[in-house]
C-alpha cells in the first residue's frame, strides 16, 4: 500500500458506535404464514405445540412377532394367527401361546407388550419358535414417547433448519408463522463497470461486487436480487434505486460513497430518504452510507471490492440476521496468535484476511497476502477476518487477535 492518507480522527465514527446505530434502527420483518415447504431458512415467529402424541399410537420398532411376553416361552412353538403391516387398520390380537407377525411401524394389537425380531425366531409354516425369552416393552415404541400432545417443541425465534422442518412435518403442522427471509436488492454503481463475460474496453473493469454481495446475501440466509449496473448520473441512479427498492426488504449498493467528483450515490441516496454518510473507523470500509428510504433500510457500501465484502460482513450480515429475527447476529469467533507481524492504520479497526492453522498452543493466523482494498484475491483463501483494535498500529508475531470466522473450522 504505502500511500499517505490523512483522516482527521475527529471525523471518524468509532466502529462500535456505527454498528450500534445501524442495528438499533432495524427490527425483525413482520411475520407471515408460510407453507412448510417454503419455511426452510426462516425464523419461527410463534411457539409450536404438538397437536397430538408422536408417535400417535404404540407401534413396533422391528419386523418380527408380536407377543404378550408373560404368556410365551422360548423354544416352544407359537401359533401365528395373523399379520399387521404398517398402516394397517385391522389388528389381530394373539392369545396365550400365539403370536402375530408384525412390521416396523405397525400398530400394536391389544394385549401385546413385546416384539421379537424376525432374526431371533425360527419360522415353521404356521408356527414360530422364539429363540429368546422376550421381556415386556422390548422393541415397542410407546405412544407419545417422542413428543406428548400439547408439549411445546419449538419456540419463537428458532431458525428453521432441516431438523426443525422435519419435526414440524412430523407434528402434522403444514403452515407456520415465520419472519420471512429478507429480499435483498444488490446494486453496483460505476461507469467503468462491465458485466462478466463481456469484453473490456480501455478503462473498464469487470463488475464483481454485485455478484460477491449477492452470494454473501445468500450465505447470510436471505434472498438476493441482483440489479443491472447503474451509471453515475443522478437520474439513472435515482431510477435504479427506486426500481431496486420496490421489491426489497433491504437495499445494498456499492460504489460512489467516497470523495470523487462522480461519487454520486451517497448524494442521491440522501436526497431520496433518511440516509446519512459516515467515515467509520475501520479498514477497509471507511466510507459508509446507511439509512432508510420509504422505510426500507439501505446500505451504501464502498466500491473497492474488499471494502464492500468486509463491510458486508461487519454491517450488512448482522443487519440481515436482525431482519430475519435471529439472535445470533455475528459470526463465530476464536482467538489466534499472529504468525507474522502486522500493521494497522491509526484510529481504525482493521480487518485482515487470514488463514488459520492449528498450532501446538491453539490457532495460528497468517495474512492471505497483500491486503489492499482492491485486492479481492485476499478474500479467496481467507478462513476469517482478524480484528486489529483501533488503538494499535502494529502487532508483533505471537500476539493474540480475535478472528471472525468466514468458514467452518473443524
Ligand atoms: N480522496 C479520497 N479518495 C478516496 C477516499 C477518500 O477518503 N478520499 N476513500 C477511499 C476509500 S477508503 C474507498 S473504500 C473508496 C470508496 O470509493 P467509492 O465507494 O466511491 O467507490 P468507487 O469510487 O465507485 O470505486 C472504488 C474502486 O472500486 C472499484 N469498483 C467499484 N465498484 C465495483 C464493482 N461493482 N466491481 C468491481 N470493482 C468496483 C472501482 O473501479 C474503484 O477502483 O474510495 C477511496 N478513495
Ligand atoms: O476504507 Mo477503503 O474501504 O480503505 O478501502
Amino acid at each position: 500500500m504505502g500511500h499517505r492518507h490523512h483522516v482527521d480522527p475527529a471525523e471518524l465514527e468509532p466502529l462500535a458506535d456505527y454498528r450500534r446505530r445501524v442495528l438499533s434502527g432495524l427490527s425483525p420483518l413482520t411475520p407471515i404464514q408460510t407453507a412448510l415447504s417454503e419455511a426452510h431458512g426462516s425464523v419461527l415467529a410463534e411457539d409450536v405445540a404438538a397437536p397430538g402424541d408422536i408417535p400417535p399410537f404404540a407401534n413396533s420398532a422391528m419386523d418380527g412377532y408380536a407377543v404378550a411376553a408373560s404368556t410365551v416361552t422360548a423354544g416352544e412353538p407359537l401359533h401365528v394367527v395373523g399379520e399387521i403391516a404398517a398402516g394397517a387398520a385391522e389388528r389381530p390380537s394373539p392369545g396365550p401361546g400365539q403370536a402375530v407377525r408384525i412390521m416396523t411401524g405397525a400398530p400394536l394389537p391389544a394385549g401385546v407388550d413385546a416384539i421379537v425380531p424376525v432374526e431371533l425366531v425360527d419360522e415353521r409354516g404356521h408356527e414360530v419358535v422364539l429363540n429368546i425369552q422376550p421381556a415386556a416393552g422390548e422393541n415397542v415404541r410407546d405412544a407419545g414417547e417422542s413428543v406428548r400432545a400439547g408439549e411445546t417443541v419449538l419456540t419463537a425465534g428458532r431458525p428453521l433448519g432441516a431438523a426443525e422442518i422435519g419435526m414440524l412435518a412430523a407434528m402434522g403442522v403444514g403452515r407456520v408463522l415465520v419472519h420471512p427471509r429478507p429480499r435483498v436488492a444488490v446494486l453496483a454503481t460505476g461507469d467503468e463497470l462491465i458485466e462478466p463475460g463481456k469484453p473490456l474496453r480501455p478503462g473498464q473493469i469487470h463488475e464483481s461486487n454485485s455478484y460477491l454481495l449477492a452470494a454473501q446475501v445468500t450465505e447470510a440466509g436471505a434472498i438476493p436480487f441482483r440489479q443491472p449496473i447503474a451509471v453515475d448520473d443522478r437520474a439513472s441512479l435515482k431510477r435504479a434505486f427506486r426500481g431496486a427498492l420496490a421489491q426489497a426488504d433491504l437495499l445494498v449498493t456499492s460504489g460512489g460513497v467516497s470523495a470523487g467528483r462522480y461519487d454520486l450515490s451517497k448524494q442521491v441516496l440522501a436526497d431520496m430518504g433518511d440516509v446519512s454518510f459516515s467515515k467509520v473507523g475501520m479498514q477497509p470500509g471507511m466510507p459508509q452510507a446507511f439509512g432508510t428510504i420509504d422505510g426500507v433500510p439501505v446500505f451504501g457500501l464502498p466500491g473497492n471490492p474488499v471494502s464492500a465484502a468486509v463491510s458486508f460482513e461487519v454491517h450488512v450480515r448482522p443487519a440481515i440476521r436482525r431482519l430475519q429475527g435471529r439472535d445470533d447476529l455475528n459470526r463465530p469467533r476464536l482467538t489466534a496468535r499472529l504468525a507474522e507481524g502486522v500493521r494497522s492504520p491509526e484510529h481504525k479497526v482493521s480487518f485482515l484476511r487470514v488463514t488459520l492453522e492449528r498450532a501446538a498452543d491453539g490457532w495460528a493466523a497468517s495474512t492471505t497476502g497483500a491486503q489492499g482494498s482492491g485486492i479481492l484475491r485476499s478474500m479467496v483463501l481467507a478462513d476469517g477476518l482478524a480484528e486489529i483494535p483501533a488503538d494499535r498500529t502494529s502487532l508483533d508475531a505471537g500476539e493474540q487477535v480475535v478472528v471472525h470466522l468466514l468458514k467452518e473450522m473443524a
